[in-house]
């Protein structure tokens, strides 16, 4: 993929696998990083940033299977970041050994906070480390970006030193990031202006964004930058990140293509230009969300722009009325343009396999016959209770009965709870465990939920902490589908569960069986690195 003919639209710079997987509790193994790596390439951005290869031996082997497996001829660049450091970028250049658009991310804080109270380094110390390092990088590929940590808050001047240091070393991409997400629109303005303007031979590198939402300003930023000149985004799906998150992709991506005629200019076009400005294909961006969210275990608030449950949603009867009228009344965007159409067909208990599979294929998922009887099925036994199956109700039972299929765990066979103001809490549960042993045991609680947890508990016996119990509704009314998302502490890891269903406490042992076994895998994982160590 030519980055060259990228002046007149925006690279678009995936890290959701990098920042967004630095948001606590969104912690992803190999096998759900490389689903999304490929989704991610389907959706069509430009570069990967898979991880942070020295991070982990987990983050290294990410890297390196999405470098092999996703990092193809015509594929997206694979990236990996790296500080400024030999090792790191030693690392990160055999993690990306396997891609064909290898790309490495070299950085170093710039501001006088960082250099006084972190690195303990002078200004003097880090401007020959960048020169030293963005040099050591381009020893091992051509592709390489630096940037300058937390540059939003260092003067001016010496940022424009290290700039000009970097691009003689021979950085490729100039990437600014506002670390700490402190600028304001006008101020990211200015500070793309004034380097675009100090920098000897800026021109020659593509100059890049990395906003922070610390306060709520992140896509703003990042469009502020684009109105200056910059020509890559950095940004994650859903927006997740380190903090508040980062710049959302689907907000970039939608506002350059619903505002098109506006940005035209900036990108030397005619206002009235057709021609996209990224090569996102924004039919995938539903599906993409929907699997980053299920995987990560972060859920997406209902007002969320572009893919909140929300965010096509008409509940006042003015906007009813108009939106029947003319959509364009109060919709800018039509929703089959994320890849989630309008719900034409009513499912419901009497719907059969084609109509089912019909709006699974329009919402974008490709089940095997297998997947598809299996969601038929569960399909079935919700529209029993429900009277109507809206998209979201769908995507929950796709979602549930896809989920990352777990080679080894447990599976729970039977849920039953007695509980009431006239009785004490008490759960019984079937489960089999991964060497295909049948075992029930029972247990009270405090409320279902808990009698729950702890009759699995007594069953799998994998010693762990519950910190995060949350339920959201899928749809509205009585009858909706909720989901459950659990998050365990073990030895400071953190382990997502989801699940949806009618049944709010059934959901919640589905949720919690599959937070428990993420952790099973993670300790079998364990076991075997140990055995290998000990020979
Ligand atoms: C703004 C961002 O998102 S930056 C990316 C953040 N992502 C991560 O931190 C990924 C996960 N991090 C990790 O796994 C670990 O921090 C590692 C493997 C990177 C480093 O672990 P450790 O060697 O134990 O160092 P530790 O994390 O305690 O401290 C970071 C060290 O790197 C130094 N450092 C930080 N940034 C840089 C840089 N860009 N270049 C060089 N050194 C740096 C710090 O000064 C500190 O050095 P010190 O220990 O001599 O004081
Ligand atoms: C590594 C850089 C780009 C970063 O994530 C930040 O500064 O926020």
């Amino acid at each position: 993929m030519s980055m060259e003919s990228t002046a007149d639209r925006i690279i678009i710079f995936d890290t959701t696998l990098r920042d967004g997987e630095q948001s606590p509790g969104a912690t992803l193994n190999v096998e759900e990083k490389l689903a999304i790596a490929h989704q991610l390439a389907l959706l069509g951005v430009d570069v990967i940033e898979a991880g942070f290869a020295v991070a982990s031996p987990g983050d290294f082997q990410a890297v390196k299977t999405i470098a092999e497996q996703v990092g193809t001829p015509d594929g997206p660049v694979i990236c990996s970041l790296a500080r400024a450091t030999r090792q790191d970028i030693q690392v990160a250049a055999e993690a990306l050994k396997g891609a064909a658009h290898p790309r490495i991310h070299t950085m170093i804080s710039t501001s006088d906070i960082h250099l006084q109270y972190q690195l303990k380094k002078t200004r003097s110390e880090v401007l020959a480390i960048t020169s030293e390092m963005v040099a050591y990088a381009k020893s091992f590929v051509d592709d390489v970006e630096f940037s300058p940590m937390d540059a939003s808050r260092t003067e001016p001047e010496f940022l424009y030193q290290v700039l000009e240091a970097a691009i003689a070393s021979g950085a490729t991409t100039i990437n600014i990031p506002d670390t700490v997400g402190y600028c304001t629109p006008k101020e990211m303005g200015n500070l793309i202006q004034g380097i675009r303007q100090n920098v000897p031979n800026i021109e020659r590198v593509i100059l890049s964004i990395h906003t922070q939402n610390d306060l709520g300003l992140a896509t703003a930023n990042a469009l502020a930058a684009i109105e200056n000149g910059v020509r890559q985004v950095e940004c994650t799906i859903n927006g997740i990140g380190e903090r508040a998150g980062n710049a959302a992709l689907e907000e970039i991506v939608m506002a350059l293509q619903v505002r098109k005629h506006y940005f035209n200019p900036y990108f030397g076009r005619t206002v009235d230009s057709d021609a996209p400005l990224t090569n996102i294909k924004t039919q995938e961006i539903y599906k993409t969300s929907s699997l980053v969210s299920q995987l990560t275990g972060m859920l997406i608030q209902p007002n969320k722009a572009i893919v909140g449950a929300n965010a096509f949603a008409h509940e006042s009867g003015i906007h009813q009325d108009g939106v029947i009228k003319h959509r364009q009344t109060y919709e800018i965007m039509e929703a089959a343009s994320i890849g989630l159409p309008e719900n034409k067909i009513v499912l419901g208990k009497h719907s059969g396999r084609n109509a089912f599979r019909t709006r699974l294929q329009e919402l974008g998922f490709e089940l095997s016959e297998a997947e598809l009887n299996k969601a038929f099925n569960r399909f079935k036994e919700v529209a029993d209770k429900k009277k109507e199956m809206s998209d979201w109700d769908l995507e929950a039972i796709v979602r549930d009965e896809t989920q990352m299929q777990v080679d080894s765990g447990y599976q729970i066979e039977q849920v039953q709870v007695i509980c009431g103001d006239c009785t004490c809490p008490t759960a019984t549960i079937t489960i089999v465990t991964p060497d295909g042993k049948i075992m029930t045991d029972a247990s009270v609680g405090t409320g279902p939920v808990d009698a729950v947890y702890q009759a699995i508990n007594r069953l799998v016996q994998i010693p762990n902490q519950l910190i995060e119990f949350s339920v959201q509704s899928v749809t509205g009314g009585i009858d909706a589908l909720g989901t459950v998302t659990i998050r365990l502490e073990y030895q400071g890891q953190i382990f997502s569960g989801q699940a949806s269903d009618t049944d709010i406490v059934v959901a919640a042992a589905y949720a919690y069986i599959n937070a428990v076994n993420r952790l099973y895998r993670y300790l079998e994982a364990q076991k075997s690195v140990l055995l290998t160590v000990d020979g």
